[in-house]
Order: structure tokens, then C-alpha cells, then sequence
């Protein structure tokens, strides 16, 4: 299976999926490239590994850019991985049921637009929610409104900050992410 990866941030969900393939996790599975939309870590975590790196930094046309890099390349997977921006409706239609994203909560719980991060932690701490978790689930033309694979869940307790549900959050998000990709590779071989 081949997949594409795009990135905006520390990249920890790429480490996570570089490290399942490193360790057998995710057999029959190749990095093709990784695609960031601004200079971040997870670029540097990239051309650690060798891998194809692109920063495409031009807001108005990533979507289109992006689709040129994949021409040609026979990728059988999109995952979104701490990606900031929002796909063009024209390139989610071309790659429909191809796209996966990550989501920092529990679906349809604080999703869409502006809800990205500490954002959502912060939306997560001001409910007074006792459990919170993470999402992976198709990408349509809307923001996070796809069918969801997989989510994971975790205690929040009063005492908890910020800080300590990225933590939590990233526990999870390591697992389900894992998962889901075996998930779809069994599906789509
Ligand atoms: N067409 C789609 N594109 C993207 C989706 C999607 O479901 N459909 N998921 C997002 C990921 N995401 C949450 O999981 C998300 C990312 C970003 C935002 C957001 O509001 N972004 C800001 C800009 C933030 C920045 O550039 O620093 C914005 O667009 O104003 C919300 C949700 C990825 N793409
Ligand atoms: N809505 C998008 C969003 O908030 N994505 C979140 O960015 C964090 C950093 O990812 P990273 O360490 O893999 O860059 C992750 O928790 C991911 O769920």
C-alpha cells in the first residue's frame, strides 16, 4: 500500500506511522511522499527517513499542487496527519473514499472549522466532558464530517489541562491511526 502523507505540524502521527512500517506493524506499507503546507517538524521528521518531501507553502493553490505531485505515483492512500488546511472540493472529489483524517476528539464532537488543536482541547476542558478521545474518518468537501473508521476514548479528569489531554489525546491517536491503516489495507490490498 502506498500512501501520501500531508503535514502542518510536529508530526507526531507521521513518527507514529514511519515507526509501525520500521517495526512490522504496517507490513506492505511505503511512505511515498510527505506533503506540508508550511515548514514544521514533521518536514525535518521526512528528510530524516529519506522520504519524498514537498512543501508546498502557497495557500490558495495546495490543493491543486498537491494533486500534481501525486500524478503518476499509484497512491492507494491520503492521510491527513495534524493537517491544518482544508482540501479543495475538487480535489476531495477526485480522491474521494482515498482520504483519511485524524481528529483531536470524538466526532461529531468539535469538528469543522476552527476547530483544530488546542481549539479543540480547550472546547473539550470548557464542556466539562469526563471522556474525550480521537477520531479517524474519511475526508468529504466538508470539514470533518466524513464516515468514521475508528475512534478511541479517554478519562478526563477534573485536574486535567491543556497539556494533559494532547498528551492523552496523542496515546490514542498513536493506536487508532495504526489501526485504521491495517484496517483499509486489508480493504483496499
Ligand atoms: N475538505 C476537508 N479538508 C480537511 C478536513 C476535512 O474533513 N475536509 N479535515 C481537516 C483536519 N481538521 C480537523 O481534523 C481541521 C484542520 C483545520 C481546520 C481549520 O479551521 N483550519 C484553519 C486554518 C488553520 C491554520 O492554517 O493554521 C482554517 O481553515 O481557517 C479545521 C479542521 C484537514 N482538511
Ligand atoms: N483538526 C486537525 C487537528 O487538530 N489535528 C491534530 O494536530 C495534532 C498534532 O498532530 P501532529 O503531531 O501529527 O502534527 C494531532 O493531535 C492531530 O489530531
Amino acid at each position: 500500500m502506498k500512501i501520501a502523507v500531508f503535514v502542518s505540524g510536529s508530526g507526531s502521527n507521521l513518527q507514529n506511522i514511519i515507526d509501525a512500517i520500521q517495526d512490522g506493524s504496517l507490513p506492505n506499507t511505503e511512505i511515498a511522499m510527505v506533503m506540508a503546507d508550511r515548514d514544521c517538524y514533521a518536514v525535518e521528521r521526512s528528510l530524516d527517513y529519506d522520504i519524498p518531501t514537498f512543501l508546498l507553502e502557497e495557500k490558495k493553490t495546495f490543493s491543486e499542487d498537491a494533486d500534481h505531485n501525486l500524478e503518476g505515483e499509484n497512491i492507494d492512500l491520503i492521510v491527513l496527519a495534524g493537517f491544518l488546511s482544508i482540501l479543495s472540493k475538487e480535489f476531495v472529489e477526485k480522491w474521494q473514499g482515498k482520504i483519511i483524517n485524524i481528529h483531536p476528539a470524538l466526532l461529531p464532537k468539535y469538528g469543522g472549522k476552527g476547530m483544530y488543536g488546542k481549539h479543540v482541547h480547550q472546547a473539550v476542558l470548557d464542556a466539562g466532558d469526563q471522556v474525550s478521545g480521537a477520531t479517524v474518518h474519511f475526508v468529504t468537501a466538508g470539514v470533518d464530517e466524513g464516515e468514521i473508521i475508528l475512534q478511541g476514548e479517554f478519562a478526563v479528569e477534573k485536574t486535567d489541562e491543556i497539556a494533559d489531554l494532547q498528551r492523552k489525546v496523542a496515546e490514542v491517536e498513536k493506536e487508532i491511526m495504526i489501526q485504521a491503516i491495517q484496517k483499509l489495507t486489508e480493504k483496499i490490498g
